[in-house]
């Protein structure tokens, strides 16, 4: 008996020991994550402010920026890693969406359409974009830190308010922008008839992707409007399962 109770004793001891080393790995990990994302987009809004105050215009400052921000962007992928393997508690999908969603804007609308590059709606998103990073992955490594300044949790919570509706505006004058020239080239469609017997026309997917902001950015912002009422003001939040 005693002998049984000293080793469920030493299994437990053994259990606490691992899942503090598993904790201390993933705090570390997480850590590491938001303070080089942190640094990425710095460095992205420092190369655009940069650019602006030398050359007096916007046109050319996404040339200029495209490899940092198609890399950070792309390496945000790892965020929806993070919340299927549960290290944060988040939704895989409304983490899937807005990653992809980004993603998707960057390769196959910005970077694929050069004539659009210049549009005065890529610096809008742009701004935003970088204007919600710097604060969301600052706000995560403070809090990961148990440092975290009000004024940070704070813009947190409330910069997203006007910066999302804005990005949106943003993106589907982007996209809106690609039509024309998406319609001429015939870019990355396929007509019939070909050796798959399949047709795809890119043109009228961005006009359906332009219509899914309809449905799924109120429910992007609800969501982070019930994290603002959670972590502002305390409110307990029951959220459905994935
Ligand atoms: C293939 C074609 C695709 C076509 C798709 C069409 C899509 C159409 C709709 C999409 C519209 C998107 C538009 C968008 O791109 C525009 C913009 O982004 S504009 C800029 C403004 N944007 C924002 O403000 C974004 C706000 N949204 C979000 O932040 C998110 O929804 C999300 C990134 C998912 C974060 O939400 P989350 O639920 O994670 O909220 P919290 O930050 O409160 O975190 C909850 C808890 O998890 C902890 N956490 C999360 N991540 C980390 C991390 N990296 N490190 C450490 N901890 C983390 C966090 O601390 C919270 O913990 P706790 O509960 O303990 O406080």
């Amino acid at each position: 008996m005693a002998s049984s109770e000293e080793d469920g004793t030493v299994e437990e001891k053994e259990n606490n020991n691992k899942k503090r080393t598993k904790s201390a790995l993933v705090t570390a990990w997480l850590t590491f994550y938001n303070i080089a994302m942190t640094a990425g987009w710095l460095v992205l809004a420092i190369t655009m402010i940069r650019f602006y105050i030398l050359k007096g215009t916007h046109k050319g400052l996404y040339r200029s920026i495209a490899r940092t921000l198609k890399f950070f962007q792309t390496f945000a992928l790892v965020e929806v890693g993070h919340c299927a393997v549960g290290i944060v508690r988040t939704s895989v999908i409304v983490t899937g969406v807005q990653v992809c969603s980004r993603i998707f804007m960057v390769w196959f609308v910005t970077n694929s359409i050069r004539q659009i590059q210049n549009e005065e709606s890529v610096i809008l998103f742009l701004v935003v974009w970088t204007m919600t990073e710097l604060t969301r992955y600052s706000y995560y490594t403070f809090n990961l830190l148990h440092h975290l300044p009000f004024f940070i949790k704070w813009a947190r919570y409330n910069f997203f308010i006007v910066l999302y509706p804005l990005g949106v505006v943003g993106e589907l004058l982007t996209i809106y922008a690609a039509l024309p020239f998406v319609r001429r080239s015939g870019m990355y469609s396929m007509r019939l008839p070909n050796k798959y017997n399949v047709s795809f026309d890119y043109y009228y997917f961005l006009i359906i992707v332009m219509l899914s902001y309809i449905p799924l950015f109120p429910q992007l912002y609800l969501h982070m409007l019930r994290q603002r009422r959670r972590v502002l003001h305390g409110e307990v939040i029951v959220e459905k399962d994935d």
